[in-house]
């Protein structure tokens, strides 16, 4: 028997989810499950027995006085209520206007996730909503995002209902979107968002084949084997127990807040740079969660034997003369998203005095194409133990502090292409700064 997949498709409506799990279910034989249709049913009910869909005291008991059964037809599942089937009924106008305020209710969301938890003994699921990656099965590593601009998804949905022979407007379909939209993201409980790991693909640029092929495509990268293989366990692990005793012995070096780095999923730790010593400080505090590519600039793999160490380690060689070298970018985008860690710094080069500068711009462009979360990481104290301009090394303390991480969902907000570059580079930059102005304040303690 192949392995179980459970594939979780999220995003707002009319984004094409449905579409592309039922594609991927059929591809990939799995079954398909739209978990909307779990809160649609819920709502069907309450709008048949009469319940005020907004008040949840009244939905909750009929709720759970209910009798749902699940069956399994041509590799999708359906369900009944009290030996009723809803069918058709669940995409009524009454039923679309109303659910989003039942999908907002915690006590129905328990219920739904509880009973979508359960399919997975049907084997692999392809399975779309809004929470799928986030909370039903958050551990999954086939998580996606799905998303299309609000024009094209009205459009769609338009032209699905003119289909189906209702007469809404165009301008009352974007209307109905939006409102839902935003119940959908701004609710309490489990507002629709981009799950950390999961692969945003704008369908607005693709055709339903297109996307599919995207999704397939990334299922099957991750299903290659992984690619931070190309670290040598044992090495790292001695590299990173004999720079990290060498730090602690001469320099003190001190970590906090490293549980912030996640120990599965494609990640970015972004440091600034003020020192030789950053790279080894920030690796050997960072292995206690997981192992990180860094990326050095190639004419340190000059010398035969470092360049050995170094490719052993993992280390991507960057060209800098290039400015925004892409073969090491298109390494460590492909690393991202089979998963891997990779540490780099954004101000390109060592600080010339200790303070922060700005980010390079292939910053930007590396954390949009590498659709991975950034942990913003601030080292003090390199730069007095060992700078550009110091006279050797010092033995001055060192700590790293690990901030919260940043979010896809936040780097999303700041917008697509080019333009974002710049803003993605500003807002890691801030947050480094954030943090050295609270340890410097004396704020950070474990
Ligand atoms: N990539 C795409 N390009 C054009 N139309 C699409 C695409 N994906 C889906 N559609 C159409 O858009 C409508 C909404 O898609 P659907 O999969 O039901 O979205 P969701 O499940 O996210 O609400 C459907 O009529 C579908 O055929
Ligand atoms: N996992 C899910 C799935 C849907 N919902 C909500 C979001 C919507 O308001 C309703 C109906 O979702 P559905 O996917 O059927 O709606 P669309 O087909 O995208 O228009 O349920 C949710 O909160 N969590």
């Amino acid at each position: 028997m192949s392995k179980q997949r459970i594939i979780a498709i999220d995003g707002p409506a009319a984004s094409g989810k449905s579409t592309v799990a039922r594609e991927a279910a059929k591809r990939l034989n799995c079954v398909y499950v739209d978990s909307g249709a779990f809160y649609r049913g819920v709502t069907w009910k309450m709008l048949r027995e009469g319940v005020n869909t907004k008040n949840p005291l009244a939905v909750l008991p009929v709720l759970l006085k209910s009798k749902w059964k699940f069956e399994v037809r041509d590799r999708a599942v359906f369900f009944s209520i009290d030996g009723v089937e809803p069918g058709e009924a669940l995409r009524d106008k009454d039923v679309r206007e109303a659910v989003s305020d039942i999908a907002a209710m915690p006590a129905v969301r328990k219920f739904v996730v509880s009973n979508l938890r359960k399919l997975k003994k049907l084997g692999s699921l392809a399975m779309e909503g809004r929470d799928i990656g986030s909370v039903v099965f958050p551990k999954t590593p086939y998580k996606f995002y799905l998303d299309a601009n609000p024009e094209e998804r009205a459009k769609r949905r338009h032209a699905e209902l003119i289909a189906r022979g209702e007469t809404e407007k165009a301008q009352e379909v974007m209307e109905s979107l939006e409102r839902r939209d935003k119940k959908d993201s701004t609710r309490k409980a489990a507002p629709l968002k981009i799950a950390d790991g999961a692969y945003v693909i704008d369908t607005s640029e693709y055709d339903v084949e297109g996307v599919a092929r995207v999704l397939l495509g990334r299922i099957s990268d991750l299903e290659k084997p992984r690619s931070d293989k190309m670290i040598n366990p044992i090495w790292y692990r001695i590299a990173c127990k004999f720079l990290g005793m060498g730090l602690k012995v001469c320099n003190n070096i001190q970590a906090y807040g490293v549980q912030n780095v996640p120990k599965s999923g494609g990640v970015i730790i972004a440091s600034n740079h003020a020192s030789y010593l950053d790279p080894p400080a920030v690796g050997a505090c960072s292995r206690r969660m997981r192992m990180t590519h860094f990326m050095a600039r190639d004419t340190l793999f000059k010398n035969p034997l470092m360049g050995a160490f170094l490719h052993r380690v993992g280390v991507i060689p960057l060209d800098r003369e290039r400015g925004g070298d892409l073969k090491a970018m298109k390494t460590a985008i492909q690393l991202l998203k089979d998963g891997a860690c990779v540490a780099l710094f954004p101000e390109g080069t060592r600080s010339p005095d200790g303070n922060l500068q700005p980010a390079k711009p292939g910053i930007g462009f590396l954390v949009a194409k590498g659709a991975a979360p950034v942990v913003p990481v601030y080292v003090h104290g390199s730069y007095e133990a060992w700078s550009k301009h110091s006279d050797g090394f010092q033995r001055k303390p060192i700590n790293v502090i690990y901030g919260k991480l940043i979010t896809q969902e936040e780097i999303q907000a700041l917008g697509r292409g080019k333009a974002a570059y710049p803003l993605i580079g500003d807002l890691i930059m801030q947050r480094i700064a954030e943090l050295k102005q609270k340890f410097e304040a004396g704020e950070i303690t474990e």
